[in-house]
């Protein structure tokens, strides 16, 4: 296998790229300032497979294959940069699922494309190809070799989009008659450019003295173009073709140009780059009636330079933990948008851990099958996005409970990866003013445990407020069942609340208890009876363990918290998970205790402070 060849440094723990095709210099410099780049030529598609491993980025154009064996074995790759516009080598789901991002250079080659789309026109038209083979050949055919004008000649395109726009704009400008295709095309743009947009394909078809293809390959492009759509051809007509190969049946098209049906074809791209020796592309090619150029509509220098800094700037991005301008596989995002958004990404992949962490006992995957209601507030609420904040809690939600290699969650595969898992996370917003708050926005985490499901009753079973439910489902009257229905509803809630003060992430109400801690740390979370004495038995407990309190927060019951009648009402309570500790009938109200600790709290520790002396629940979270 061929060594690599760093032309970077030999930094070994710098991000590795590796560029397995020509790709300009230009951007390629960008990238070796900070990283390690392998421009490796020529690699079988078994050779990548072995090797993509070590690489953190992968860059190619057309010819590399990325597929979904290729992205399954690139362990740390993190971003798949396409130099060019089409997509279609990429496994764009396989890419998605893995969370990897694929980003493309939408603009940098459109003039290239649609330059040589011209060219072919011209060469077509003129019989170039045909007779520049002729002439050095040793042969002078001059009438032979007649061609058309394309002045005052129809060109009809297919897919009016950048591509195909720019065709429109320099063949207006040889004097042509422009119609267009497009169900999906901008009607202004169209007008702007004098492109008269037909309703149907077939009227293209009809009306086309030269048809043009400017769609991308999608599953409903492919062979879009066959033996039907060529018989609606003039037969005087002619093809072009620099979009992809197969979008035009290459067998349909040979057949046409045989039968006359059509007049001649310019063809750029074909089903299989290099063609194979007897398919029907190299018959194609071979035609006396085709032009054909080796997929080279991208290949000029500018459009080589445009888009290898475009990608290589993203790739850039990506690795310093950036978005990406072009993202195919994730929302766009401005980096202004982004910045506002960075300290509530923070702060809801800690809600997130908090929350599997504290209200999920056995912390499993099954435990998160809740219904979350995430509700953004105050200024948060008119974000134009939050994808990087639902993305943030589903990493934080099932970072407690997923190895760490296995969780590569963000934009890309956020929703993805909460679907398969089963978790429903619904997303609202909330314009009410948090004037009094002394923060402009916040945001708020609610799980709605299915009491149908098997998990939800493992959490009643374990979880001290539905224990409360069940002590009180005593009364029979309609009313009174309603009331406890209500109750019972709304103590299956578990509720965090966050906010950002001081570009710092705060936790302002976890559960029924109102507070404000930085979520930050080992810390140890009791619930307990609020009375005298509390903090001395569970710091006495710790300090014999040789766990040292680095900070401590006592948050009460919300004020606004209308369980608190109900709390205040003699209830049995049973000790969560404190092997059969019940605890008698308490009058007192709760409070929660929040200790901020230097090290691990063990399980033998956390237990030793359930019980007796009142502390109802106890949890230790790292966050
Ligand atoms: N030969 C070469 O070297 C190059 C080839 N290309 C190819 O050119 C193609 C177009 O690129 P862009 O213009 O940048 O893409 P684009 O996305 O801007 O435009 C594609 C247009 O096709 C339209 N479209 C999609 N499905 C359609 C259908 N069934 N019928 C009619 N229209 C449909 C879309 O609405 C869109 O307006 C791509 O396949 C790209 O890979 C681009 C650059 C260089
Ligand atoms: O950008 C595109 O879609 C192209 O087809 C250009 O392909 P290439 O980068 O020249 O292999």
């Amino acid at each position: 296998m061929p060594q690599p060849i760093a032309i970077a440094n030999g930094h070994a723990n710098r991000p590795k790229v590796l560029i397995p095709e020509k790709v300009s210099p230009d951007g390629l410099r960008l990238l070796q300032v900070s990283l390690e780049v392998h421009e490796r030529k020529g690699l079988t598609p078994d050779e990548l497979l072995q090797i993509i491993g070590e690489y953190d980025a992968l860059i190619v154009r057309s010819e590399t294959k990325v597929t979904a064996p290729l992205l399954a074995a690139g362990k740390k790759l993190r971003v798949v940069a396409r130099a060019g516009v089409g997509v279609d080598n990429v496994d764009l789901t396989a890419a998605t699922k893995l969370g990897i991002i694929v980003v493309n250079s939408p603009q940098g080659n459109i003039n290239a494309a649609a330059e040589h789309t011209i060219a072919l026109l011209m060469a077509v038209a003129r019989n170039v190809g045909d007779a520049c083979a002729s002439l050095k050949a040793g042969k002078w055919e001059r009438s032979r070799l007649v061609g058309v004008e394309v002045k005052g000649k129809t060109l009809a395109i297919l897919g009016l989009g950048k591509v195909g726009l720019t065709v429109a704009r320099a063949a207006g400008g040889l004097g042509m008659n422009l119609i267009a295709y497009d169900p999906y095309a901008n009607p202004s743009l169209a007008a702007s450019a004098n492109v008269e947009i037909l309703p149907t394909m077939d009227e293209l078809f009809a009306q086309a003295d030269f048809l043009t293809i400017h769609t991308p390959m999608i599953a409903s492009t492919k062979g879009m173009i066959g033996d039907t759509e060529l018989a609606k051809m003039k037969p005087t007509a002619r093809i072009l073709n620099v979009a992809r190969g197969g979008i035009v049946d290459e067998r349909a098209l040979l057949s046409a140009l045989e039968t006359g049906a059509i007049a001649g074809a310019g063809i750029d791209v074909f089903t299989s780059e290099p063609p194979q020796a007897g398919d029907a592309a190299s018959r194609l090619i071979a035609h006396p009636k085709v032009v054909a150029t080796p997929h080279l509509g991208a290949s000029t220098a500018e459009a080589q330079e445009n888009v290898s800094i475009d990608v290589c700037e993203q790739v850039l991005s990506i690795l310093s933990g950036q978005l990406p301008r072009s993202a195919v596989n994730a929302p766009i995002i401005l980096p202004e948008e982004y910045r506002t958004l960075q300290p509530f990404v923070t702060l809801l992949e800690k809600m997130g851990s908090l929350y599997t962490q504290h209200f999920s006992p056995s912390n499993t995957a099954q435990q998160l099958r809740a219904t979350f209601e995430l509700t953004y507030e105050g200024s948060l609420a008119s974000a134009n996005t939050t994808k990087p904040l639902f993305a943030a809690l589903v990493k934080g939600l099932l970072s407690p409970i997923t190895s760490a290699d296995s969780l590569n969650i963000n934009i890309v595969n956020a929703e993805y990866v909460a679907k398969e898992r089963g978790i429903l996370i619904n997303e609202s917003r909330s314009r009410d003013k948090l004037d009094q708050e002394g923060y402009s926005a916040s945001v708020t985490l609610r799980a709605r445990l299915d009491t149908r499901s098997p998990s939800a009753n493992r959490t009643a079973r374990g979880d001290p407020f539905a224990t409360a439910t069940a002590s009180t489902s005593t009364s029979h009257s309609s009313s009174a069942r309603r009331q406890q229905k209500k109750k019972e509803k709304k103590m299956e809630d578990q509720i965090i609340t966050g906010f950002i003060s001081n570009n710092t992430p705060y936790i302002g109400r976890l559960g029924r208890f109102s507070t404000s801690f930085v979520p930050e740390g080992t810390m140890l979370l009791c619930r307990n009876y609020d009375e005298p004495g509390k903090i001395g038995v569970v710091g006495g407990r710790l300090g014999k363990a040789g766990v040292n309190i680095r900070f401590m927060n006592v948050a009460p019951i919300d004020e606004d918290d209308d369980w608190e009648e109900g709390l205040l009402q003699k209830v049995d309570s049973v000790v969560r998970d404190g092997g059969g500790h019940g605890t008698p009938a308490k009058a007192e109200k709760e409070a929660l205790m929040i200790l901020g600790v230097d090290r691990a709290v063990s399980d033998e520790v956390r237990r030793s402070l359930l019980g007796d002396d009142g502390v109802l629940e106890a949890s230790v979270v790292v966050l």
